[in-house]
């Protein structure tokens, strides 16, 4: 416990000295829309306990509230504040039990900060409290959750969850919020979301990952996490119940840098039936995609319209057919038959993907994107090597098709237990868009929270189909001999969409375009390492 509440105090004191030195502002949020919003890369990285380190008096000044519930959660974060009030903060704990931690209590106490009793808690002054803190540590229960918060836990939270809401509407500040563990009250296992919940900027958990930080709809809630090694054991990037998140160095495995005996046909040659005449855009934002993420080549197929456009953006595109690695299919192309030609080389190209046509026609079998309107044109079950990218409203069509009585807002609910049931039904990887992307491949899952809020903007998922085609056809061969793989490369396309938007962004809007023109200078950044 020691060690987890040191971890903790060094990284709220690790925040507040960054929040400072870029703003120097408090150390308080100010609404930037993102779920990182300090804009730091986020999620992931272990950070080994070092008990040497004094923490000073880096703290003077910085007001800390404690919420601290009744088990060992609340124990780290009373002692969490000692260090803090020691290191020069002001310190407020409210206790919701009659009985917490003792040892951190009277560590708290001698510390010298001002302890609220729970016979002597109000829920208006919590409230007070925490809207003028500088930071909140959220220490009301951990991993020991069962169910939805119960009271006075439930209340205090609920009020507060209304408070930022008011303040985020006012534009005021909000403390920034530090979850132990877990932010208090998820389904730690599932990643479910029973009761209020506190959202935090900043989750610290304690020795591995949980899974409910991994996966959404929880992982929405618990902002950038950071692993405290607190010598429990020793993990190698978070994994847990078969659920996986990519670390850089397994991303850069992914991705295959160009040796000297490359060339455009065995870096990968890319197809991309994208855009309408009515929808041009989508071709010219998938084909930049592909482009940026490093094909050898991009072909681009659809009518003239569409080809004319990609080709004053992107000269370097052939619009003629020929052998492909990869393809790309649907963004952009409406599900309602509206241009024949789209929907017949859509339909050519997944008779090459699932093998249903001779190879001696279709050149043989090829790993493909499927997107949007080509979901909607799906007559055999798919091969693992075929990845779908629905957005939520998508995979509920996709499922209803199927026969499964659902909506968009179940899905929203429950994303990784509907993305497994499609990659059930359908047999494809299934890259399903949202704010954490999950990926479901045969027995395996990733869940990526890369990207800024600001990614949500048109066009960015046929970018992203794009960057996924060219990773899938630079791998092809490899694809086709492990088709497990396909997956990890879908992750990996995630994780370079979601940090292009990231560079791209810098904390203000941007566009699809801008993404694809940030993908080069992340590649290279994962590349060296
Ligand atoms: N497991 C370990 O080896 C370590 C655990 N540590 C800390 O210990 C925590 C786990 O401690 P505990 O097992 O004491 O459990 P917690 O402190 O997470 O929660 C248990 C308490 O919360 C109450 N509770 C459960 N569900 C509730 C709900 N829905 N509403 C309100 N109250 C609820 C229970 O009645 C119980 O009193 C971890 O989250 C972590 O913070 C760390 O000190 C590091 C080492
Ligand atoms: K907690």
């Amino acid at each position: 416990m020691d060690r987890a509440a040191r971890a903790l105090a060094r990284t709220v004191l690790a925040d507040v000295a960054r929040r400072r030195s870029a703003g120097g502002a408090p150390p308080r949020v100010r609404f930037a829309g993102s779920l990182a919003s300090d804009g730091l890369s986020g999620t992931g990285r272990v950070r080994p306990a070092r008990r040497s380190r004094a923490v000073g008096r880096a703290a003077q000044g910085v007001r800390v509230v404690l919420l601290v519930g009744p088990g060992n959660n609340g124990g780290d974060t009373l002692f969490a504040g000692a260090h803090l009030a020691t290191a020069g903060a002001r310190v407020t704990a409210f206790l919701v039990a009659g009985t917490v931690h003792g040892p951190g209590l009277a560590a708290l106490e001698a510390a010298g900060a001002e302890v609220i009793a729970r016979s002597e808690l109000r829920v208006p002054a919590v409230v007070e409290h925490v809207s003028a803190a500088d930071v909140v540590l959220d220490g009301l229960v951990g991993i020991g959750a069962r169910g939805a918060l119960r009271p006075p836990s439930g209340g205090i939270v609920r009020a507060l969850v209304e408070a930022r809401a008011a303040a985020e509407v006012a534009g005021s500040p909000w403390p920034w919020v530090v979850a132990v563990d877990t932010p208090s009250g998820i389904g730690v296992d599932d990643g479910s979301v029973p009761g209020p919940v506190l959202a935090a900027d900043r989750t610290v958990t304690f020795g591995a990952y949980k899974p409910g930080l991994l996966l959404p709809p929880a992982a929405h809630l618990a902002g950038a996490v950071e692993v405290a090694d607190v010598g429990l054991r020793r993990e190698h990037g978070p994994q847990v119940a078969g659920t996986l998140r990519l670390q850089d160095g397994e991303v850069s495995a992914v991705l295959r840098a160009p040796g000297v005996r490359d060339h455009k046909y065995t870096r990968g040659v890319v197809g991309v039936v994208a855009g309408t005449d009515k929808y041009p855009g989508a071709g010219v934002l998938a084909t930049a995609g592909a482009v940026r993420a490093g094909a050898g080549m991009v072909r681009a197929l659809g009518p003239a319209g569409v080809t004319d456009r990609i080709l004053d953006r992107h000269p370097e595109v052939v619009t003629a057919g020929g052998r492909v690695q990869s393809w790309v299919l649907g963004p952009g192309i409406p599900s309602d038959g509206s241009d024949a030609g789209q929907d017949r080389r859509v339909y050519g190209a997944l008779a090459a993907v699932t093998g249903v046509l001779d190879a001696e026609v279709t050149g043989g079998v090829v790993p493909a994107v499927i997107d949007a309107g080509a979901m909607a044109m799906l007559e055999h079950r798919l091969p693992e090597i075929a990845v779908l990218t629905p957005h939520a409203g998508e995979l509920a069509d996709l499922m209803r098709g199927l026969g499964h009585e659902v909506g968009r807002a179940d899905i929203e609910a429950e994303p990784v237990r509907w993305a497994r049931a499609a990659q059930r039904a359908t047999g494809a990887t299934v890259l399903l868009k949202g704010a954490v992307t999950v990926v479901v491949g045969s027995g395996v899952t990733f869940t990526q929270a890369d990207a800024p809020a600001w990614l949500a903007t048109a066009g960015a998922g046929d970018v992203l189909s794009g960057i996924l085609g060219a990773l899938l056809a630079a791998r092809a061969g490899d694809v086709l001999a492990d088709p497990a793989l396909t997956s990890r490369i879908a992750a990996a396309a995630a994780v370079l969409h979601g940090r292009a938007a990231t560079l791209a962004s810098a904390g203000g809007p941007t566009t699809a375009s801008a993404v694809a023109d940030a993908v080069p200078r992340v590649m290279a950044g994962l590349l060296a390492g």
